[in-house]
């Protein structure tokens, strides 16, 4: 690999200035994926929750003594495996599992299993503990396909709530739908269009459909008016919304004459 030749600190305008300090964000995902949840409180049931919403096959360990309603609920629900005790390494043997959650009130516990995971290379994060997180959770607002995540990197926690309610807020409240519209359209898209050669144009034409349609229009958007759209994908056209449905119309009222 080549090294860079200027020196770190070399600021230009042409490219994006570097931020150090910060967290990745990714969108992980783990759809049928084994995770492994220690502990049954308040903080457990925000786990499980966010576990469920992305697919995961959750299995909780923790005492029914130590249960809140909500987790006690999920495991009535079989919504997640339960193992009514506490902790014990052996919970790691499972090759499946492919993340650890602890939301624990036992710091000794916690760490323990943290070092536990590090030795079998089990991404972990330890509600209580910051430094033995492979990764934070976050805030996150969530409309049907639409996820909007604040983090302040550890920093207050309840700050990101307080911003992702305010985000909350400001949205339109049909983005999720407009979202789903536009993926069933790409996916008819790739269908019209599975060449990976043709990716560039797909990509550009895709783009301009969402700049040009507005979310009320995408809203609208039904599977006739997707295959209007994408009957001019070949020559590079993205028509209007006004201008589709006008054609639509004109096609309507021109069979009625033919007729
Ligand atoms: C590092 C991190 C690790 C992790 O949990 O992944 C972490 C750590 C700790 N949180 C603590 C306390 C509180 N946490 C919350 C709330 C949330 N905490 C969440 C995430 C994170 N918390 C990660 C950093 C995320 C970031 O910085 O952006 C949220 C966003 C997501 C979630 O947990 O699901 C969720 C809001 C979700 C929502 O509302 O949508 C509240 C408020 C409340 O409960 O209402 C309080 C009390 C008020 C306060 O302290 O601010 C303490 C104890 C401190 C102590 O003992 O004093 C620690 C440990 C420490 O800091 O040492
Ligand atoms: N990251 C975050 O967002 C936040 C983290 N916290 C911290 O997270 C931890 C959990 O918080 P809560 O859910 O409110 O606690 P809680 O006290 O309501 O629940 C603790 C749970 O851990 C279980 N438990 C204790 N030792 C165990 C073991 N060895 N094996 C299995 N289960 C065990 C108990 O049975 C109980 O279900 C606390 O340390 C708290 O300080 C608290 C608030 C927010």
């Amino acid at each position: 690999m080549s090294r860079p030749t200027a020196p770190a600190s070399t600021e230009t305008e042409e490219f994006p200035a570097i931020q150090p300090g910060g967290s990745l964000l990714l969108a992980w995902q783990v759809r049928n994926r084994r995770v492994l949840v220690v502990g049954g409180g308040n903080v457990a049931a925000g786990r499980i929750l966010a576990l469920l919403n992305a697919d995961a096959l959750v299995t909780v360990v923790t005492p029914t003594a130590g249960l809140v309603p909500e987790v006690a609920h999920r495991i009535a629900c079989n919504l997640v495996t339960h193992v009514d005790r506490n902790f014990l390494p052996t919970d790691l043997d499972d090759p499946a599992i492919a993340m650890v959650l602890t939301a624990v009130d036992d710091p000794v516990a916690s760490s323990e299993i943290y070092t536990l995971c590090k030795q079998r290379r089990i991404p972990v994060n330890v509600a209580d503990v910051p430094p033995e997180c492979d990764f934070y959770f976050g805030s996150i607002h969530r409309d049907g396909p639409l996820q909007i995540m604040v983090s302040t990197n550890g920093n207050g926690p309840k700050i990101a709530n307080i911003v992702r309610r305010q985000i909350a807020e400001m949205l339109p409240t049909n983005v999720g739908d407009a979202i789903v519209r536009v993926g069933e359209l790409r996916k008819r898209l790739r269908k019209v269009a599975p060449e990976p050669a043709q990716g560039p144009k797909r990509m550009e034409w895709m783009s301009r459909v969402c700049e040009s349609w507005s979310l009320e229009e995408l809203c609208d958007m039904d599977e006739a008016d997707m295959d209007g759209l994408l009957g001019f994908f070949e020559e590079g056209r993205v028509l209007g919304y006004k201008e589709l449905r006008g054609l639509q119309e004109g096609e309507v009222k021109a069979k009625a004459v033919e007729a």
